[in-house]
């Protein structure tokens, strides 16, 4: 297993297969990805992914931009599946509909959909685009399919706060668990117009679910608290996603990045730590020369907030 300086072990791997998206939302970070030109194959994705489960890392997690609008998406599935125990997909869920059955036929376990609002107005809004009812659709397609499904609300003061418990109760309908997430940026973002004008610190919150909750858990990864509400007859689950500033959550990040043009990451918010894996494979790298570029990429790993 690789373990950082810190102590902390790599477990996950969360792969960005292209950082374009058919979607557009303001605050989109995409996953911290530069603009690189090239592209990784489905050969290549499924060599990496199988030395690094060699290396311990069986969790793996497919993002974006939007990840399956890329026409390989199934490949890329099938090819990396015999290597994972855990692989996941994060989606804004505007293709669910059409894509969820063949996604399972190719070997997903589960999906995280990224949903904002149930309001239409505020949904075209922040996304550019009025397909919230096709997401809904995606939503409710995908929860027949997959368990479990976990919706992404990235919290906005005066855009969407005031929904949270629409959202709760709406997770609970449809079966889903909802993460509620905190806007997170880099240090050099703090005192950016963005940060001043949206960010909605959700520890107040998460005091008032301490005090409802039939159930409380933590997860090792990022020891994010999972809360367990009674709401509408139901337990409904609410993970509570807060970064910023959060010593605890960086202190237990286990994952490691691949950009969609081939490059390790170690950290969502730095800059300066890639790690090229690809150039290497191209240029005819064995597979233990590829282990010592995970090595590497591993010794570059730092806590962003400590
Ligand atoms: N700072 C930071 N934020 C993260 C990290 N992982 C996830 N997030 C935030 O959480 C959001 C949702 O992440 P997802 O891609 O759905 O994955 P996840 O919830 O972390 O993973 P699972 O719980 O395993 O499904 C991301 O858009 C980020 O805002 C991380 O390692 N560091
Ligand atoms: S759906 Fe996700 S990747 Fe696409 S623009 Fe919105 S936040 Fe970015
Ligand atoms: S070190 Fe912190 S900010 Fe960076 S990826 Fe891990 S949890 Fe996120």
């Amino acid at each position: 297993m690789l373990i950082d300086r810190f102590g902390r072990p790599v477990t996950n791997l969360r792969i960005s297969l292209t950082k374009e998206c058919n979607l557009n939302c303001f605050y989109c970070h995409r996953e911290g990805q530069l603009d690189g030109e090239r592209r990784m194959t489905p050969e290549e994705i499924e060599r990496i992914v199988r030395i690094a489960s060699r290396l311990g890392i069986r969790k793996v997690k497919l993002t974006g931009g939007e990840p399956t609008i890329r026409s390989d998406i199934m490949e890329i599935i099938r090819k990396i599946r015999p290597y994972v125990i855990d692989l996941s997909l994060t989606t804004n869920g505007t293709t669910l509909y059409t894509l969820a059955e063949k996604l399972k036929e190719a070997g997903l376990d589960r999906v995280n959909i990224s949903l904002d609002t149930l309001d239409r107005k505020k949904y075209k809004m922040i996304t550019s685009f009025d397909v919230l009812d096709q997401v809904l659709k995606g939503i409710r397609k995908a929860t027949r399919l997959f368990h479990p499904v976990k919706l992404n609300m990235v919290v906005m003061k005066g855009i969407n706060d005031e929904e949270i418990w629409d959202m709760i109760r709406f997770a609970g309908k449809v079966g889903a668990i909802l993460q509620l997430i905190e806007i997170e940026v880099p240090r050099e973002m703090e005192d950016s117009q963005f940060f001043k004008d949206f960010f909605y610190p959700l520890k107040p919150l998460e005091e008032e679910f301490e005090k409802m909750a039939v159930e409380i858990r933590e997860r090792k990864m990022h020891r994010r608290r999972k809360y367990f509400l009674p709401v509408d007859g139901k337990i409904v689950e609410v993970e509570v996603v807060r970064s910023m500033h959060n010593t605890i959550f960086c202190m237990n990040c286990t994952r490691l990045r691949l950009t969609a043009d081939g490059y390790l990451k170690t950290c969502l918010l730095r800059k300066d730590d890639l790690i090229d894996i690809l150039g290497p494979m191209r240029e005819g790298a064995s597979d233990e020369e590829l282990v010592e570029v995970f090595k590497r990429a591993v010794l570059l790993r730092e806590p962003y907030w400590k």
